[in-house]
């Protein structure tokens, strides 16, 4: 890739600044993600065993994993998921304005920037719902057509939507499924949801706020007989 920018004569700064959001995009929001996805479903166990059921046609006696098995036929999993990045979001698309333009009656001036929190549009009750402010594993599959709705953009949007999110999905699904197939897994006595750092805006997923973290033991399960 690198020889690819500079035969375009793409200068050593700005080659610089790709592979430094590159690296960046790949090693924080990814991790973050399935941090919270275990979370929430070590905080509601029994859903566990439901993904264990729901994964287990992807794992093939070859050893091999079937990862568009978890992506495509999977919904309960998908659907947490996909609630998990709505919980744990705090990115903002920030859009520079070429045109004057009205939205809502509001006068957008052409040469300003417009900023758009994901996090309050993820927490809107007015699309989903009173218990926008709490985890529900099943809210996008009681509701699939959320996923359409402009409120729900834990990737953004438009020309640089984020180009990394299937590999992102992928590889938390695979974890996820991978770990409970491979071990039983359990917090290390009560915990509540660590707290998130609320207070620094970040291009993806939140962080755990402080020193705050979750403790989990693992035991491997004895493979079937
Ligand atoms: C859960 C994981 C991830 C989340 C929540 C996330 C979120 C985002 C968001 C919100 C944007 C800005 C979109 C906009 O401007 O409207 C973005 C951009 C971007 N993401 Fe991700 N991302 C994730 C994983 C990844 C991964 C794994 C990669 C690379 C393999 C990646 C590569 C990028 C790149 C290169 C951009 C800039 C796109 C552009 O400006 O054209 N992301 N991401």
């Amino acid at each position: 890739m690198e020889n690819e920018m500079r035969a375009l004569d793409i200068s050593e700064d700005d080659i610089a600044t790709m592979f430094m959001a590159i690296y960046w995009a790949i090693n924080t929001s990814t991790r973050k993600a399935a941090f919270w996805l275990l979370t929430y479903i070590l905080h509601a166990p029994s859903l566990i065993e439901v993904i264990r059921e729901e994964t287990k046609a992807a794992f093939k006696d070859d050893g091999n994993i079937n990862l568009e098995h978890l992506h495509n036929q999977c919904p309960q999993l998908n659907a947490m998921w996909n609630e998990t990045i709505r919980m744990s979001s705090y990115a903002a698309s920030v859009r520079f304005i070429t045109e004057d333009t009205i939205i809502g009656g509001k006068v957008l001036r052409k040469g300003n920037r417009l900023m758009i929190p994901f996090r309050q549009l993820h927490f809107d009750r007015g699309v989903f719902g009173e218990t926008a402010d709490s985890f529900d594993h099943e809210r996008f599959l009681k509701k699939a057509t959320l996923t359409q709705s402009n409120n729900w953009r834990p990737f953004g949007g438009g020309n640089t939507m984020c180009p990394g999110r299937h590999m992102a999905k992928r590889s938390v699904l695979l974890f996820v499924a991978m770990l409970f197939h491979r071990f039983d897994v359990e917090m290390d006595g009560y915990q509540p949801i660590p707290a998130a750092e609320e207070g620094k805006p970040v291009l993806g997923i939140m962080s755990i706020k402080g020193t705050d973290d979750l403790r989990v033991r693992l035991t491997t399960r004895k493979a079937k007989a």
